[in-house]
């Protein structure tokens, strides 16, 4: 495994990483699961103050726009945990007195990026390790209670798609909605990530154009039929509707919360219960209003030997997503849950705000929304869907 993805699973437990960028070293922490003895223990093996390094969606949280993409504050006097814990994802925190905003380096960013790479909460701690602590530092990586990372290696490995992905086992698993299934799981290079593939019916007899759903991870929806979000209804609607349409597959994506990961999603849930949309609540915890890469779709489909779909969403960025990656969209059709007292205002900011297709169902609520397939454009050609 390479130094990057093992960094991954170190932040996730809370563990310091440090990252080299031309010679130069910086010991990181997430502020997410920092308590004052680390604190405390990376200020001495360092000897150096930390500075707090934030995505430019908290900076807009408090009030700041910033153009790059990552910020690092430094401090004249270094803030406790607590005060680090508000200034990363507390709504309503504000920036002290006396704080510098600097765009982040190369490292800072790649702090950042595994960090958002590791569904933590983007808030990082760094300390740029000075000459005179770098032989304390070396003596802990060579003695394994520190891992070092090129910031580099870091950025590539964010930057990448899933990489290969290995198909790993397979089984029959006839569903309620569709007994002819088979479930064929994909793993990603990492070794974090997995998707399933539902191919539902049998491949030589599907549709030219190949139904499928892309449908990312929620546990609340899908699983307990939460009733804050459409997706347990998308999810057992679509696998109904791919088997109607004569079979196709359902791609089960491993994007919970939009890519933010549980922890996170309910956080935003928290934050909603205060008043915020879905996506101002995930902008307060650093996160834009969507953080799925859609290329580990396309590369399933590879995979599976379908280049030409008929896609059930209402979002035109999968549309697109799929589109760019060389996928034949020939036809979107809608797939809608139900609307809920509870679910209404996550379905009206997904269509205001996420420009998502479902004006129709929101203004139609006594008369079921059409659920006809559209036919779409070539790719490259103007026009929607
Ligand atoms: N961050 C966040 N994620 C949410 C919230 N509610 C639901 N989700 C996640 O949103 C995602 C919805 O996935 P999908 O149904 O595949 O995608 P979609 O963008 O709604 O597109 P279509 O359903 O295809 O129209 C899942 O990963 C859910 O876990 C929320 O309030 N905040
Ligand atoms: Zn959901």
């Amino acid at each position: 495994m390479r130094q990057a993805e093992r960094a991954i699973f170190d932040l996730r437990r809370g563990l310091p990483i440090v990252l080299r960028h031309q010679g130069a070293q910086t010991l990181v922490l997430a502020v997410e699961g920092l308590c004052d003895a680390t604190l405390s223990a990376a200020g001495t093996l360092t000897g150096a103050s930390a500075a707090l390094v934030l995505s430019r969606h908290r900076m807009a949280a408090l009030g700041h726009v910033v153009t790059a993409e990552a910020v690092s504050l430094v401090f004249d006097q270094q803030p406790m945990e607590g005060e680090l814990r508000a200034l990363a994802w507390t709504r309503g925190a504000a920036l002290p007195h006396g704080v510098q905003v600097v765009d982040a380096d190369q490292t800072n960013l790649a702090a950042l990026r595994l960090l958002a790479r590791a569904q933590l909460v983007p808030a990082a701690l760094a300390f740029a390790v000075p000459e005179a602590a770098r032989s304390a530092v070396e003596h802990e990586l060579a003695g394994g209670q520190l891992l070092a990372v090129e910031a580099d290696e870091a950025l590539r490995l964010c930057r990448s798609g899933p990489g290969l992905l290995t198909r790993v086992s397979e089984a029959r698993v006839p569903l309620a909605e569709a007994e002819n299934s088979r479930f064929v799981l994909f793993r990603e290079a990492d070794g974090v990530h997995e998707h399933v593939a539902i191919v539902i019916g049998d491949p030589g007899r599907w549709p030219q154009a190949v139904p499928v759903r892309l449908h990312s991870s929620c546990l609340t929806g899908d699983l307990f039929g939460s009733l804050r979000c459409d997706c347990g209804e998308q999810l057992r609607r679509g696998v109904a509707a791919i088997n109607e349409q004569g079979g196709g597959v359902l791609l089960y994506l491993s994007q919970e919360g939009r890519g933010i990961g549980l922890a996170n999603k309910l956080r935003a849930y928290g934050l909603q219960d205060e008043g915020l949309d879905t996506i101002d609540a995930d902008q307060v915890i650093g996160f834009s209003k969507d953080e799925r890469d859609f290329r580990v779709a396309h590369e399933m489909l590879d995979q599976l030997g379908i280049a030409k779909v008929m896609l059930l969403t209402n979002n035109p960025s999968k549309v697109e997503a799929l589109q760019r990656a060389g996928i034949n969209v020939v036809e979107r059709q809608a797939i809608y849950g139900d609307v809920t007292r509870q679910n209404e205002r996550y379905l009206q900011t997904k269509a205001d705000r996420h420009g998502h297709w479902l004006h129709d169902l929101l203004s139609e609520q006594d008369e079921p929304a059409s659920a006809e397939p559209e036919r779409l454009p070539a790719p490259g050609t103007a026009g929607g869907a």
